[in-house]
């Protein structure tokens, strides 16, 4: 079965899109743009690969981290994904569309009772969970503030209920998950929505099927 995947929608398009919380958003805006939508989530949970012909589109179900490796290296043509992600990860596509929807906002935080000082000048060797290494690297780095960074892959806020570490860096959109556990924030680090990126040379090999693309999308952003 695999050779079907490869011989069919060979002049189509190939979109990358992540199988979390923004799912359901992206595929709502594809379909309003002419690129399907039910046939993906009909599928969605027991196929990777879901082709609609007749849309001469083909669906990736990635996770939401892997999304930009696929575009940059062409497995797919374009994909859908936060920007925290791409500053995180800084690959090389293009970045054509702010998809609007999945804001959320990356900050720093801590224990609502921690008794460090809340100004960062004086903050020295501090330990921060986060899944975000480089971001929180970059932050910490511009202030002169030295810290350990200990990596976690999901529920950071755990960390510093258990003593892992001092802070987090994580998102955060209603702020529930800080206030159900205890946790303020104390400094925004960027502000985050969906992207649509593009592979390089899908850009020039695909140009109409991708202007096409980033056209019907733009004409139906909300
Ligand atoms: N609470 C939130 N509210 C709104 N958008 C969010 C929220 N959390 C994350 N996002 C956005 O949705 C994207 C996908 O988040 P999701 O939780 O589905 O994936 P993930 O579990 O972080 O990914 P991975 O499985 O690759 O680790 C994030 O990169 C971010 O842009
Ligand atoms: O401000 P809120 O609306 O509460 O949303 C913030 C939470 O959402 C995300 O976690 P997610 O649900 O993706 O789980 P994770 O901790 O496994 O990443 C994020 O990492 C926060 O934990």
């Amino acid at each position: 079965m695999a050779s079907s995947f490869t011989t069919t929608l060979a002049d189509g398009i190939t979109i990358a899109l992540p199988k979390g919380r923004i799912l359901s958003d992206a595929l709502a805006l594809l379909k309003k743009a002419g690129f399907g939508g039910d046939e993906v989530l009909a599928d969605y949970s027991r196929k990777l690969i879901v082709d609609v012909p007749e849309r001469r589109a083909r669906f990736l179900l990635l996770r939401n981290s892997d999304i930009p490796t696929y575009v940059e290296y062409g497995a797919a043509d374009v994909g859908i994904v936060g920007k925290d992600v791409l500053q995180e990860q800084l690959k090389d596509v293009y970045e054509p569309l702010d998809l609007q929807f999945g804001a959320c906002r990356l900050v720093v935080a801590r224990p609502r009772d921690y008794s460090r000082p809340a100004d960062a000048v004086n903050w020295s060797h501090i330990k921060v969970a986060t899944k975000y290494m480089r971001l929180a690297e970059d932050h910490f780095s511009k202030k002169g503030v030295q810290v350990e960074l200990i990596y976690l892959g999901g529920s950071v806020e755990l960390a510093p209920l258990i003593g892992l570490s001092d802070y987090i860096v994580d998102l955060v959109q209603t702020g529930r998950t800080l206030q159900e556990n205890g946790l303020v924030e104390v400094e925004e680090i960027m502000h985050s929505t969906a992207r649509l990126v593009v592979n390089r040379a899908s850009q020039k090999t695909k140009y109409e099927s991708i202007m096409h693309l980033v056209h019907q999308l733009r004409t139906y952003l909300s």
